[in-house]
Formats: structure tokens, C-alpha cells, sequence
């Protein structure tokens, strides 16, 4: 049996639900979905503020996963905040949603579109297309517009434009695969790629399976080099929470 810890980074409870069933929904017969969010932090992560607050409470569920003793840790937002400090903390494997999303989707496209939340996050995403070496397989980035919660608000204005921007995307791009970028569009996909008749992929239900892939193969986070855990100093104030005991 394997235990995967699911964080949603930010702190809003409605979107941990929707992370936690999207992961559920995919997870194999062996395998156990743990659902976390941080304590405290940002209630959703719309830039590069809300990605360095949200680090922190990662990088703290990461180490209540890690004496849990989960066989792997997702951070299911699709800046992958905190992605390499998390590697560094962690003995299992760390997957963000967007490098599992991208990944899967150059193995079934040539070249992909991205649909995600508000235009100033598109930044981030290059940045990982960049730190990943994607940037030539993604065709174009799109933006819906509308901020990260109001895929929890419970109107369906925020899926229609998601399907919307798919259906554009799929027309213009030239690209065969979509990446959803947004934790909070996980529950989307599956119906999405049987509407449109092209791969939509989410990053959540994608880390799901590489996870289970890499605890199958025997493989975690290397600790030879630079991934090896953090020089030990005395951490003080609000983070002697991660001093060794
Ligand atoms: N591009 C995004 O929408 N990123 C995100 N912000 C969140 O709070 N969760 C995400 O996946």
C-alpha cells in the first residue's frame, strides 16, 4: 500500500476537496490519497507573493508528510511553488501538477496549449516551461480572466470559460494536447477531453500516476548533490518548526 500526500498549497478548503477527489478518482487500488492544505498562508496563489508565502506552508506539509512517512508528496498548484526546496526537504518523491501536466501532455502531442486563471500567472508558467525545458512544446498560453476562487464560487462561470478558452485552443493553436493550469480545474478534464476529442490534461490526476510510477520503480528524491536535505543552522522565530529534533 502506498500513501501519496496531495497539498494544496493555498489555504482555501472548498479547492483542497477538489484537489483531494480528482487525486482519489485516478489513484490505484494500492494507493491512499492524503488531502492537506497549509494551516496558514494565502487562500489562493495569483502571483509571485502568494507563491513565496505559500513556499512555507509546503514546505511544512512536506515535513509532516515526510514523519508520516508518505511514499510520495504532490503540490498541486500549477506554479509548483516551493518544488525544489520541497525535494531538498523530502526523502520521497515531490511532483509539481504542472511538470507532471506538461510532461504527459508531450507524450501524447507534439506541441500544447495552456488554459489557466488570471493573465499575470502566465508569467509563471513560461517560467516552468523555461526551468522544465518545454518552452518549444507549448503552442500558446491562455488565460480565462477570472481569479483562482472562482472556480470554488459554485456559478459554472468559470468552467464555461475554461471550455471556452479549450475549444478556442484547440481552433487557433495548431497545438493536439491542453494543459489545465489550475488545481481547481482538476475535475475537468476527463470530461473536457471526451467533449473535444483532444488529450486535456490535469496536472493533479497526472502526479497521481507518475508517483505511483516512481514508488513502483523504487525510485525517490536523489540525496547525492544538490536535492541532499538542507544544511542544518539554527532556524529561529516562526520556522524553528523545521530545526532537526
Ligand atoms: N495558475 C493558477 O491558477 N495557479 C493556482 N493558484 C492556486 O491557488 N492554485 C493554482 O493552481
Amino acid at each position: 500500500r502506498i500513501r501519496i500526500q496531495v497539498i494544496n498549497p493555498n489555504t482555501s478548503q472548498a479547492m483542497t476537496n477538489t484537489i483531494g477527489l480528482a487525486a482519489q478518482a485516478v489513484a490505484g487500488p494500492n494507493s491512499e490519497i492524503l488531502a492537506v492544505c497549509p494551516s496558514e498562508g494565502v487562500p489562493s496563489i495569483e502571483g509571485h507573493f502568494d507563491e513565496a508565502i505559500a513556499a512555507v506552508g509546503v514546505l511544512e506539509q512536506i515535513k509532516i508528510g515526510r514523519e508520516q512517512g508518505v511514499d510520495g508528496h504532490i503540490i498541486a498548484c500549477f506554479g509548483d511553488p516551493g518544488l525544489m526546496a520541497a525535494r531538498e526537504l523530502a526523502r520521497a518523491p515531490v511532483i509539481g501538477i504542472a511538470e507532471a501536466a506538461m510532461h504527459m501532455a508531450t507524450l501524447v502531442s507534439t506541441r500544447f496549449s495552456i488554459v489557466t486563471t488570471l493573465p499575470r500567472t502566465l508569467i509563471i508558467a513560461r517560467h516552468l516551461l523555461q526551468l522544465y525545458g518545454f518552452s518549444h512544446h507549448c503552442a500558446a498560453l491562455h488565460a480565462i480572466d477570472l481569479p483562482v476562487l472562482a472556480l470554488e464560487d459554485g456559478s459554472g462561470m468559470a468552467q464555461r470559460k475554461v471550455r471556452e478558452r479549450c475549444i478556442q485552443a484547440i481552433k487557433e493553436d495548431g497545438s493536439g494536447a491542453i494543459v489545465l493550469g489550475c488545481g481547481g480545474m482538476a475535475d475537468l478534464a476527463r470530461a473536457l477531453t471526451l467533449e473535444l476529442g483532444v488529450p486535456v490534461i490535469d496536472g493533479v490526476s497526472a502526479a497521481v500516476k507518475m508517483v505511483e510510477s516512481l514508488a513502483a520503480l523504487g525510485l525517490s528524491t536523489s540525496k547525492h548533490g544538490d536535492l541532499d536535505y538542507p544544511e542544518t543552522k539554527p532556524l529561529s522565530g516562526q520556522f524553528q518548526i523545521f530545526n532537526a529534533e
